[in-house]
């Protein structure tokens, strides 16, 4: 007797165990009228529909011919912060670059102002929210940044709060340390002392469990390469695996340095050079695009997912959930915006929000395919084939969202009639 039965479906979609490189991210299982079952959280069977049939589940879902995937997995997000910079919008709308924000104190620094002032309590609050509605957009694993603290009581609050939402709520999380995400006015120009206390604040962050990863902010006017570089070998010296915000406005070389390092991913890339996107194919970083950040500054130019395809670069996207340069927690839009402006196809934005996106966040094992035995994190979209999501933008086609085999989330018909 399985727990949950869902039987019907128009396409299961079954992307291959990764990282997948290249032409690999062409490739995409589709399987047509199937069924998959759930027992303990776990999937226990797949196959052909006539023969679920004969099945027996305590719950049976008639998927109605509509499509199921494994759950969404969003690789990059700095989902715990205090505030909001909706006033921005008007500085934005005038031109005004971000990184000019930034150094005239606003962006990042508002937003660590008001996460700085805000209680662990709140924080958690806030987040929980953000997390429900990721869930109710299919998002079964994420990874969640610090970085809107700058000094060690706020940033060891927002880890704490990621670390207690892992722990409360039934989604997966991935803690990552972002202590250099700017540079907070005490220490205007003082760059290197600032690090140093980051740096200082990592082997308590690993006692403590805090985080999985760190990422720093290589960027004109935050982190220079040779920093990035200083923090991330002492990231690694205490095991910690690597990310980083890279050559995301200027072409400061942050890929290749993600590629010399061994890092899990470098992320944005928007400005990333051809020498970089030829050392992405030969390691194993994982390229991770943010079009929803490029879309949101009013940027005309998106990182080369194309030339880094074509390349043999595993590609994965992510939503870039934050207060000011990319407010979406929408997965699907980020598929549309990754078809319409980077002009990947729907099997390679497939495999990018689910394999590899777990693969930039060391879950390859647990989290972005379904077969017997993994995790039952399972989505049923309200769409006709997996091609229907990244054409249709803007909207949420999910319709039930299972995370270890438990509904988290199904959609409930509007009343207008
Ligand atoms: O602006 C923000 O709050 C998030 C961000 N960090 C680096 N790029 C964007
Ligand atoms: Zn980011």
């Amino acid at each position: 007797m399985y727990d949950t039965l869902i039987e019907n479906i128009g396409q299961l979609i079954l992307p291959a165990e990764g990282p997948l490189k290249g032409d690999a991210m062409k490739q995409l299982e589709v399987k047509e009228n199937m069924a998959i079952a759930f027992e303990d959280g776990k999937v226990a069977w797949i196959g052909p529909n006539e023969e679920a049939r004969k099945l027996k589940a305590n719950e049976r879902v008639d998927a109605m011919e509509k499509t199921v995937t494994p759950g969404l997995v969003d690789p990059h997000t700095h989902l715990v912060f205090g505030g909001s910079r909706e006033n921005e919008l008007a500085l934005k709308q005038a031109g005004v670059p971000y990184l000019e924000i930034l150094q005239q104190g606003g962006g990042i620094l508002s937003t660590v102002e008001a996460t700085r002032a805000e209680s662990e309590t709140h924080l958690y609050e806030k987040a929980k929210q953000t997390l429900e509605q990721m869930a109710a957009h299919g998002v079964t694993t994420l990874e969640a940044k610090s970085g809107y603290g700058l000094e060690r009581e706020a940033e060891l609050k927002q880890l704490r709060v990621v670390k207690r939402l892992n722990e409360e709520s039934l989604l997966d999380l991935v803690s990552t340390f972002l202590g250099p995400h700017a540079i907070p006015p005490e220490y205007k120009g003082n760059e290197e002392a600032f690090l140093d206390d980051m740096i200082r604040l990592l082997p308590e962050i690993s006692e403590e469990g805090l985080a999985e990863f760190t990422d720093i902010f290589c960027e004109t006017g935050v982190f220079t390469i040779e920093q990035s570089r200083r923090f991330m070998k002492a990231s690694q010296a205490l095991g910690f695996q690597t990310k980083i915000h890279a050559d995301e406005i200027d072409p400061l070389g942050g890929t290749e340095l993600a590629v010399s390092m061994g890092a899990a991913s470098a992320d944005h890339l928007v400005a990333a050079s051809d020498e970089g996107i030829d050392r992405l194919a030969e390691g194993d970083t994982v390229a991770v695009l943010l079009p929803g950040t490029t879309f949101y500054l009013g940027k005309d130019y998106y990182a080369n997912a194309r030339k880094m395809i074509d390349s043999g670069a595993a590609v994965a996207l992510a939503t870039d959930f934050n207060p000011g340069s990319c407010v979406t927690y929408n997965p699907q839009m980020i598929m549309s915006l990754a078809a319409l402006k980077m002009k990947m196809t729907p099997e390679e934005i497939w495999n990018s929000v689910t394999v590899n996106a777990a693969h930039a966040i060391g879950r390859g094992d647990v989290a972005g395919c379904l077969s017997v035995g993994r995790k039952a994190d399972v989505v049923l979209w309200d769409v006709p084939n997996y091609k229907y999501i990244p054409y249709h933008y803007a909207a949420n086609h999910a319709k039930a969202v299972w995370k270890n085999g438990r509904k988290v989330w199904e959609r409930r018909g509007a009343r207008v009639f």
